[in-house]
């Protein structure tokens, strides 16, 4: 077989490296994703070695996926970007080999690449998964997950508090394939205990935190509600991170994670991701195989490259947020505040009990109207007013305009009041931002 392992031939390459690359492709060829019809396979021998050599999140933020056994065999630190549409093969043995799970390469840039593993690796390891695959938007991870795992006419429970295209697509979607859905309050255990015991639940699907209210799910109780009755459960991690929280630990069958957010953490790419036990990934990856929401290696490489930091930004915007979080809860002109490391969040003793870090959003209400809420953000002058969050800039925003400006029955519904903000804390000096928002405030 080629000493590049496959498709990726890299020229100029040293005989460390090729041994490395020779080493592992053929266990590389049986890991699950680089040939969809592979038998699902225990972990190449590079990646035990990676789990032998890096034990903490800091060092698989920063190693895992790159420092032993990557497919593509350089002398470079960083991984390449392979931007390729095809792969070639040597042989009609060799092609035969592929298409058998003997020799391990893509074939096709729809069916992989060799950047997009490494970083699939990379989320791998710090989720504690089998496997990942991963595509073009959180939504488009979501929407694969859900087209993969929920049969027609299959029937699946959410909850009320949920990113708004994320329930778009499930009330507008899901429906075309014979889909039901019992939609219930994220506290709600009796609500989900009955929808198990009356429906034939194929999947309940969840975000924990919650997009806005930051509302916690007990992911080990649900997760047992939910397997004894058959069903799976997939958590929408986006707003925790694979470093506060690892929900395949706690019962979880899949955790889908919008990229774009934390796990990229530069406001500069879009992406998502799907992991969990290899025979539910595969099953994902076939699906995308054929429907191809693929994300482009460069897309890839920025991902990357922003895990290397990933353990540093979320340790940081912990801190900011839960100080930010005690300073407002302490002000006069906040009514409210939402962050589960706040004792007075409803389920502060889930996030303790689950989480290590409560992440980097506040969402908060402040104590006026439309009005006194549209001054004040304003008036702030650090955080960019924008969609999104998760990067090192701070962002801000109001719901009731950013997400609901189209309904204000939807708003109601969902309890997005005018005064509502959401405040996705970046990597500044918590000194500076507090100074910020309290000129701002004192503006209203
Ligand atoms: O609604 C959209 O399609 C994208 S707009 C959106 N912004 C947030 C959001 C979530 C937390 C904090 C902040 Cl500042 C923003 N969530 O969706
Ligand atoms: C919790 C959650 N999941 C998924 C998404 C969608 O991710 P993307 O924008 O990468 O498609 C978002 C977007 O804000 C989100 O907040």
């Amino acid at each position: 077989p080629s000493p590049f392992g496959g498709g990726s031939r890299v020229r100029g390459t040293s005989s460390h490296a090729a041994a490395a690359s020779a080493a592992t492709s053929a266990a590389a060829a049986a890991e699950v994703g680089a040939i969809p019809n592979a038998k699902l396979a225990q972990p190449s021998a590079a990646t035990l070695a990676e789990r032998a050599l890096l034990g903490s999140d800091a060092s698989l933020a920063v190693h895992a996926g790159e420092r032993l056994g990557r497919r593509i065999a350089t002398d470079a630190i960083t991984t390449p970007v392979v931007n390729t549409s095809a792969y070639w093969f040597s042989s009609s043995q060799e092609l035969i080999d592929f298409k058998e799970g003997r020799h391990a390469s893509f074939e096709y840039g729809r069916y992989g690449n060799p950047t997009t593993e490494a970083l699939e690796k990379k989320m791998s390891a710090l989720e504690k998964a089998e496997s990942t695959v991963f595509v073009a938007s959180g939504m488009y991870a979501s929407v694969a997950m859900l087209s993969t795992l929920v049969p027609a006419g299959g029937h699946i429970v959410t909850t009320t508090d949920l990113y708004r295209k994320t329930r778009i697509y499930m009330e507008t979607e899901l429906p075309k394939r014979g889909i039901t859905m019992t939609v219930i309050r994220p506290a709600d255990m009796d609500a989900l205990q009955d929808a198990l015991d009356n429906n034939n639940v194929s999947l309940f699907f969840t975000e924990t935190p919650t997009n806005p209210f930051l509302r916690c799910i007990d992911i080990e109780l649900v997760s047992n509600m939910c397997h004894n009755k058959g069903a799976l459960l997939c958590i929408d991690s986006t707003f925790a991170s694979p470093i506060n929280q690892k929900a395949l630990t706690l019962g979880a069958d899949i955790v889908v994670h919008s990229a774009t957010k934390y796990i990229a953490g530069h406001n500069d790419v879009i992406g998502g991701c799907i992991s969990g036990r290899g025979e539910l990934v595969s099953k994902v990856r076939i699906y995308h195989h054929v429907v191809g929401g693929v994300l482009n290696p460069n897309a890839s490489y920025l991902i990357l490259r922003g895990m290397k930091t990933l353990h540093l930004r979320v340790q940081c915007q912990n801190n900011t947020a839960l100080r930010m979080a005690q300073f407002l809860e302490e002000h006069p002109k906040i009514a409210r505040v939402y962050y589960p490391g706040l004792p007075s969040h409803p389920e502060h003793h889930i996030a303790k009990s689950q989480m290590t870090g409560f992440g980097g959003v506040v969402s908060f209400e402040v104590d006026g109207d439309f009005d006194s809420t549209r001054r004040f953000i304003d008036s702030v002058k650090i955080p960019y007013h924008a969609p999104s969050f998760g990067g090192c800039e701070s962002i801000i925003d109001q719901p009731a305009i950013m997400s609901y400006w189209d309904s204000k029955e939807q708003r109601d519904i969902y309890g997005i009041k005018d005064n509502l903000i959401r405040f996705s804390i970046g990597v500044e000096d918590f000194g500076d931002l507090k100074n910020d928002i309290v000129q701002a405030l004192d503006k209203i």
